[in-house]
Parts: C-alpha cells; structure tokens; sequence
C-alpha cells in the first residue's frame, strides 16, 4: 500500500475501487487505526503519524457497530461530549440538540437494538456531529440502507457538515456507490491495488472520460470504445 494525498480544509472526497483495493486501509491510516511502515500523516499541518484515533481531530463511522449496544441513544451521544455518565443541564440540551438534528426527538431512551439501522447511524451521525471534529472518515456507513434513506442520509450529512456557518467539515467517504459521489463530493479518488491510480473532479472522474481503469471499474469502458 502506497499512498500520496493531499486533501483541502472542507473538501468532500470520495474513495472508489475494487475490493480490497486499500480504501479501508488508507481510512485507518488517516484515523490512526494503523501506523506507516514509512511516511507521514498531517493533519492540519501538523504531523499525527505517532498519535492514537482518540488524539487525532476526526470521527470515523463505520458500516455498523458505531454504537455502544448497552447504552441509550442519549448516551451514545452524549459520550461525544463527555466520558461521564452523569451529564449537567447544559450538556443535556446539546445531546437532545444533536438527537434532534437528525430526526430523532424522543428516542433519547431507546438501545440500538430498538433501532432501525438507519436510525443508528443518525445517532452515530449525531454523536460526529456534536464532537465537532474538523474531520470525519465514513466507511461506507450507510451501505446496508436502501438507495432512498441512503440518499437521505447523504443529505442529512450534507446539511449538518454545513451548519453553525463555520467552515464545513472535511469529508472522506468510501463508497461503493459512484452515484453517492457524484451528488456530493468535490473529488473522486479511484484507488486499486493498494495506490490511488487516479484522482481528479467528481464529475470528470465519473464521466468515464478518464482514466480507462476507473471507467473499467464504473462498467462504462465498453461506450467509450
Ligand atoms: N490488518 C491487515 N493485515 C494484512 N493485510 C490486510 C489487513 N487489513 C487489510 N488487509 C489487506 O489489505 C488489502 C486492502 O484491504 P482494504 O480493507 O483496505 O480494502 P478495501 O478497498 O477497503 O476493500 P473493500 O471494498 O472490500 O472493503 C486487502 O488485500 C486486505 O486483505
């Protein structure tokens, strides 16, 4: 696995390839879940190689098991700002804020396994969001949801990377849905066999236009014949 990439503060990039191509590996390696053999890892200008996910200024989701099982969806959210079980007024406001922003007001009391998976990952959306990290690594969490409520959740996150008016969060997102690309993110990074082969704008790269690997991989090598 070899990778070089550069990412923009609020960019929106997304990373397609075969499977097993490293998309999920360079997500750990970005999060901390894995160290280089060699080479760095910035964030924000400053070197996190070393440093541990808890010490780096992101959240990550997964396709599933983002949540703590034995606890409440309020508590699941609420560890995003506090280790403590016990929360103070001001504490419960923002986690019922969070719930809230995405759709779920008065499930504060239900476990995830009185959930939906779609409404898990809004909880695990919510609990992101309330951390309010610069940066968030999703691998592929909304992949087990239907093409509606996976649509709405693109939306969703798209609403709440924005708000606040602050700068928006930068996204990395594996997706084996190039079509989830193309409706958000700024720059597709098409990876296969461990490297980037090809990075370039949304809309170009999905055209299969390019690179003639990514229009293989997108099944539309044949038009371009
Ligand atoms: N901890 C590990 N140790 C050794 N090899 C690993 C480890 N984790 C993953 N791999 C291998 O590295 C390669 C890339 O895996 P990775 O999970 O990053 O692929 P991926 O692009 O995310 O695939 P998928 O789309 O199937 O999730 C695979 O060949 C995998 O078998």
């Amino acid at each position: 696995m070899r990778f070089d990439l550069s990412v923009e503060s609020g960019e929106w990039l997304a990373l397609i390839g075969p499977s097993g191509a490293g998309k999920s590996t360079l997500l750990d390696l970005a999060a901390g879940f894995l160290t280089p053999k060699a080479g760095r890892v910035l964030i924000a200008g400053i070197d996190m190689t070393r440093l541990s996910p808890a010490e780096r200024p992101l959240s990550m989701l997964f396709q599933e098991n983002n949540l703590f099982p034995q606890l409440s969806a309020f508590r699941n959210v609420a560890l995003g700002i506090t280790p403590k079980l016990r929360v103070d007024r001001a504490q419960r406001a923002l986690v019922e804020a969070a719930l809230a922003s995405v759709g779920l007001e008065g499930f504060g009391d239900r476990r995830p396994a009185e959930m939906s998976g779609g409404e898990r990952q809004r909880v695990a959306l919510a609990r992101a969001f309330l951390r309010e990290r610069p940066l968030i690594l999703l691998d592929e969490p909304f992949a087990a949801l239907g093409p509606a409520l996976r649509r709405d959740m693109l939306e969703l996150l798209a609403g709440l990377r924005r708000r606040d008016g602050g700068a928006p969060a930068t996204i990395f997102m594996v997706t084996h849905h190039p079509e989830d690309a193309a409706s958000h993110a700024d720059r597709v990074a098409y990876l296969e066999a461990g490297e980037i082969a090809a990075i370039g704008p949304a809309g170009a790269m999905l055209s299969g236009a390019g690179d003639p690997r990514v229009s293989h991989y997108l099944g539309l090598a044949r038009q371009n014949v």
